[in-house]
């Protein structure tokens, strides 16, 4: 039997189940099997694209944010073959995605593979990121981003060096060439970074891009498999706060905070580091907070998934989580995630990692 038609029935049989759609299901079958027998391929209707995509974010076992999972908006991307139309939709994806701050989760689906072939590829691991640079082994920006930002300076294009450069966008066409394009700043919603109590943390002069876009998974569906799938939802304030402004090989700010705390850093028994990560994530949530971009901290977001997990027992179905990342990286035993075990099985529909073609 026909691998890709296994995947498609089990696809379709839940999908159509969930929508209560049962009746429909034989004869949506014999099409599939048609269409595959003559093409090895088929098509998703836009519905079954829609909730395929749901369905994969709430089999995201790494996410800690899937209570949503049937909120998120679907773009159709999928007849998409120019370079400028791939680069619109994605700056139209940012628009409607960033809503003025009231961010609305989101994906735009471009084609899927076939016959070997990949129509879309966004070579950028998020839309929206900063470039790094080490000139010399002085590190300027994101040190993640040094690699992407050396292939971008390949391709033309030339950043102004600050900490904060927004990096272009960068497309494959059916596995030829790169394509890079600009977005517009007026587009890109970004954050200033201050305290509640202490002013001097604004003299840090941090911010921080207000969506997260990931765009370098693979999103599969029923056996079809979607190398460009961006989507977005807003942050848990740890990733800013606890990660990207705190890792030393990120912007290791942890003891320039600590120092406009004149916190004791001469030994580590005084907690000076969990002092200055406690107010540095306090003012990434008070700062997005502030200019009503939407964030989430990491108690409620803990509360959201004790929520998601409720519904889906109700809902008869079986619990999926990778442990080690939902548990956030501040105070993760305050949650309650922290004290139990979690399933780590693999449910498709769902994304895939998939190779980078820098390094
Ligand atoms: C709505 C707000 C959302 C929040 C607060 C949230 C939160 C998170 C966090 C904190 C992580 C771990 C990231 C890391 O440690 O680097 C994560 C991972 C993930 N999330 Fe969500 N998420 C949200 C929405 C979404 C949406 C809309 C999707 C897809 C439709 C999604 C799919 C994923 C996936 C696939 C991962 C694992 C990524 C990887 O393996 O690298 N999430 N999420
Ligand atoms: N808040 C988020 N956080 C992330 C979700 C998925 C991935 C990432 C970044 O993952 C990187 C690779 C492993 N850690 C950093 C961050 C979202 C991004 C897109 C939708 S929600």
């Amino acid at each position: 039997m026909n691998e890709l038609y296994l995947q498609a029935e089990e696809f379709i049989n839940k999908t159509y189940k969930e929508l209560n759609k049962e009746e429909l299901i034989p004869k949506r079958l014999k099409e599939i099997e048609h269409e595959i027998e003559t093409s090895n391929h088929y098509n998703h209707t836009f519905e079954e694209l829609e909730h395929g995509a749901k369905m994969a974010w709430r089999n995201a076992n790494k996410c800690i944010g899937r209570l949503f999972w049937n909120t998120l908006s679907i773009k159709d991307a999928r007849e998409i073959r120019e370079d400028d139309h791939v680069f619109e939709a994605l700056e139209s994806h940012v628009r409607y995605a960033t809503n003025k701050g009231k961010i609305r989760p989101t994906m735009t689906i471009f084609a899927p593979r076939r016959k070997g072939h990949t129509p879309v590829r966004i070579i950028n691991h998020q839309i929206i990121r900063y470039a790094g640079y080490n000139f010399n082994n002085e590190i300027i920006g994101d040190p993640d981003s040094i690699p992407f930002t050396k292939l971008c300076q390949s391709l033309g294009w030339q950043g102004e060096g600050s900490h904060f450069d927004l990096l272009p966008l960068v497309i494959q066409l059916n596995d030829g060439e790169l394509v890079w394009r600009s977005l517009q700043e007026k587009d890109v919603l970004q954050v200033d970074i201050s305290h509640p109590e202490l002013p001097d943390m604004n003299d840090l002069g941090l911010k921080w891009y207000a969506v997260p876009i990931i765009s370098d998974m693979l999103l599969e569906i029923g056996g079809i498999r979607y190398p460009a799938a961006p989507f977005n939802g807003w942050y848990m304030g740890t990733e800013i706060g606890a990660r990207n402004f705190a890792d030393e090989s990120r912007y290791n700010c942890l003891l320039a905070v600590a120092e406009t705390m004149e916190l004791d850093t001469s030994k580590a028994s005084t907690l000076w580091k969990d002092r200055a990560l406690v107010e540095l994530n306090r003012a990434v949530l008070y700062s997005f907070q502030k200019v009503g971009v939407s964030i989430v901290d990491h108690h409620t977001a803990a509360e959201q998934f004790k929520k998601f997990e409720k519904n889906e027992q109700v809902a008869n179905r079986e619990l999926t989580g990778t442990w080690s990342w939902l548990i956030p990286p501040v105070s993760p035993a305050v949650t309650h995630i922290f004290h139990k075990e979690y399933n780590d099985q693999f449910v498709s529909p769902n994304f895939h990692y998939q190779n980078r073609i820098y390094n």
